[in-house]
């Protein structure tokens, strides 16, 4: 496994170039394109790296997956569904078209912009700090890494430049499907902005691929809903390239515009990729076609 992985990132790693590193948050567009690093955790609890695997990166839109879980726990998935759909969409992770044009007016999934926003308004705390050390410990608890932050240089790079989540969180507002516009927003950016390596992101994958347990046996998520989110992570989890990517590689992930992608292959291993230029759809170029490769010589696909 060691020596296909290392294969795959010398074979996958020239093709970066032809994506692009995302610049619409000032702070990302400072990450090395040509970076390329995976990891995997097995259900023998072996791990397996190549390339690039001690970055850091912002877990970015890979932390809709995490708030979801949590929006659940506090209210149950009917009135969690009551403001946001379970669609897939074919526009873009930051679109706000979709809104207008379906009734009811809510988000079309929990895995786009809209969407997260809605879910990210429904975690419960007395404070915007108190909601994000849930948000925090439960990334913790599914990777095992109690030192897991904040990139604080991240948080506010987003925080100063986010116009159009601003734009749909106001949007949002005047649907009814969230009451606090600023902490909403306050909670998304910095959750967007919690720093993980591809050794984290393969055992958060791992903790979702055995159900909700971590690889320290502890059962953090309930059993039902590390179903209920790996089912978004098939049909949404790539945004609007979910299809191609359920064809291509069909496995349970979900990518972040710095690059990352987690995915989960149930019963059998997590896996984390880290690759920060991206295609035009804002899924990682060359992690995605690394995932394919994965797929296809370890026979991972679940359909
Ligand atoms: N696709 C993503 O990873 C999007 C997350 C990013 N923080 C944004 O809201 O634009």
């Amino acid at each position: 496994m060691q020596a296909f992985l290392e294969k795959m990132v010398q074979k996958h790693r020239p093709q970066a170039g032809e994506g692009k590193v995302a610049d619409y948050i000032p702070e990302l567009s400072r990450q090395n394109s040509a970076a390329l690093g995976v990891s995997v955790y097995t259900s023998n609890g072996e791990t397996f790296s190549a390339g690039d695997c001690s970055v850091q990166y912002s877990l970015q839109s890979i932390s809709k997956v995490i708030t979801l879980i949590i929006a659940l726990m506090d209210w149950g998935p009917e009135k969690v569904f009551e403001r946001v759909g379970m669609e897939p969409t074919g526009n873009p992770f930051n679109a706000i078209s979709d809104l207008e044009l379906y009734s009811p007016k809510k988000p079309l999934n929990p895995m786009i912009n809209s969407g997260a926003l809605v879910v990210s308004s429904m975690i419960e705390g007395l404070s915007v700090e108190e909601r994000l050390e849930r948000v925090l410990k439960l990334v913790q608890d599914m990777s095992g890494n109690p030192d897991i932050g904040v990139d604080e240089a991240v948080y506010h790079s987003e925080r100063a430049t986010g116009y159009r989540n601003r734009s749909m969180a106001y949007f949002l507002k005047e649907f009814g499907v969230i009451e606090d516009v600023e902490a909403t927003l306050e909670l998304y950016f910095r959750q967007c902005a919690i720093s993980v390596t591809c050794n984290d992101l393969s055992r958060m994958g791992f903790c979702l691929s055995r159900h909700g347990e971590n690889a320290a046996g502890q059962q953090v998520i309930p059993r039902s809903l590390a179903r209920l989110v790996k089912t978004f992570m098939v049909t949404c989890g790539m945004y609007n390239a979910s299809g191609a990517f359920a064809i291509q590689v069909g496995i349970p992930a979900k990518s972040g515009v710095s690059g990352g992608i987690m995915a989960s292959v149930p019963n059998r291993m997590g896996i984390g990729v880290y690759g920060p230029a991206l295609d035009e759809k804002g899924n990682s170029y060359a992690g995605v076609r690394l995932l394919q490769d994965l797929s296809r010589e370890w026979n991972l696909s679940i359909f």
